[in-house]
């Protein structure tokens, strides 16, 4: 024990830790009753720490949206509580430490970018703002055309500055990319990766798994209103372990796969066309049965996000 933390000393006045940028604990929101009852949050907690960017990911109907509303502040939990910056989510958003891109709520279509962008400033008192939310919007280029004549991506990229005016500590984005073509995913995700690297708070719900992959440092797979995973995208992309393996099978291969089958380190085994393709928690291995029992155009793959996000949310 350092003299410091002796017992016999006064305690120093220890500083309160920093609350994390979110913190979500026993949130539960039901819609409907009786049969018509859905759970659509039914019992999340989750802490995300200052300057994460982290991935919502969920089949339809997973309670995405129902919790992002409740970190806004749009909606209240029936149970539990939530915390952004250790305030009320409303106060979050009063101080601009919180602000959202939402999949509805529309843009002044006679207004134009730079118009639609200095009318939300004088709100927020953040005029000196504009050209720089432009600017890291993508938007500078565009800035005169009336916000009815951009395109999709385009308005999206409108609300993407909208909520960066405030600068706020926290960003949060419902499916911001949802009905945009590659292209215009891809710019939305230049400037957002710019802005993340400024040490913002970014937590997007998305149904795009490369956006996860691309994008995100760590993944929350949501499913019927629970957290089916949370960790590093790359660990969970990992996380089911093994690789796929895929190789044209020998003549008389029955004996072969009757073993691989009853292997209880293969899974996910299929064969046809003469083809086999299998799952293998120790795939050099089965890649050298295979090859020893004259199997040929052998593939091993590792496993995408796309396979864990499946095997998580299949019912
Ligand atoms: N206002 C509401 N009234 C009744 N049910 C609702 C309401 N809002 C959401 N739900 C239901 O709650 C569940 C979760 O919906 P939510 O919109 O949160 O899912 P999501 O993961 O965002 O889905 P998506 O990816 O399709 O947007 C769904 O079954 C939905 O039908």
């Amino acid at each position: 024990m350092t003299q410091e933390q002796s017992p016999t000393q006064a305690p120093q006045a220890s500083r309160p830790a920093s609350p994390p940028a979110i913190e979500i604990v026993g949130v539960e929101r039901r819609f409907g009753s009786g049969d018509a009852l859905v759970r659509a949050v039914d019992g999340v907690d989750l802490s995300i720490q200052r300057g994460e960017v982290v991935a919502l990911l969920g089949p339809n109907g997973a309670g995405k949206t129902t919790l992002v509303d409740m970190v806004l502040g749009l909606s209240e939990p029936d149970r539990g509580a939530v915390r952004v910056l250790g305030a009320a989510p409303r106060a979050a958003v009063a101080r601009s430490t919180l602000s959202a891109v939402l999949q509805t709520g529309g843009l002044l279509a006679d207004l134009t970018v730079r118009e639609t962008v200095e009318v939300i400033a004088s709100f927020h008192g953040a005029g000196q703002r504009v050209a720089d939310v432009l600017e890291r919007a993508d938007l500078t280029a565009i800035a005169g055309r009336r916000v009815s004549k951009c395109s999709g991506g385009e308005q999206q990229r409108v609300k993407f500055a909208l909520a960066l005016l405030p600068d706020p500590d926290v960003l949060i984005l419902d499916e911001p990319t949802a009905g945009m073509d590659v292209t215009a995913r891809r710019k939305f995700w230049d400037a957002m990766r710019e802005d993340a690297a400024s040490g913002r708070t970014i937590v997007f719900a998305t149904h795009y798994l490369e956006e996860a992959e691309q994008f995100a440092g760590r993944t929350v797979v949501m499913n019927h209103g629970r957290i089916v995973a949370d960790g590093a995208t790359a660990t969970l992309r990992a996380s089911l372990g093994g690789r796929t393996l895929t190789a044209t099978l020998p003549a008389g291969a029955d004996a072969l796969l009757a073993e691989l089958r009853a292997d209880v380190t293969v899974s996910e085994l299929s064969a046809s066309a003469g083809r086999v393709t299998l799952r293998a928690a120790h795939s050099d291995a089965v890649a050298a049965r295979l090859l020893a029992a004259g199997a040929s155009d052998l593939e091993i793959a590792a496993p995408t996000l796309e396979t864990a996000f499946t095997a998580l949310t299949e019912d």
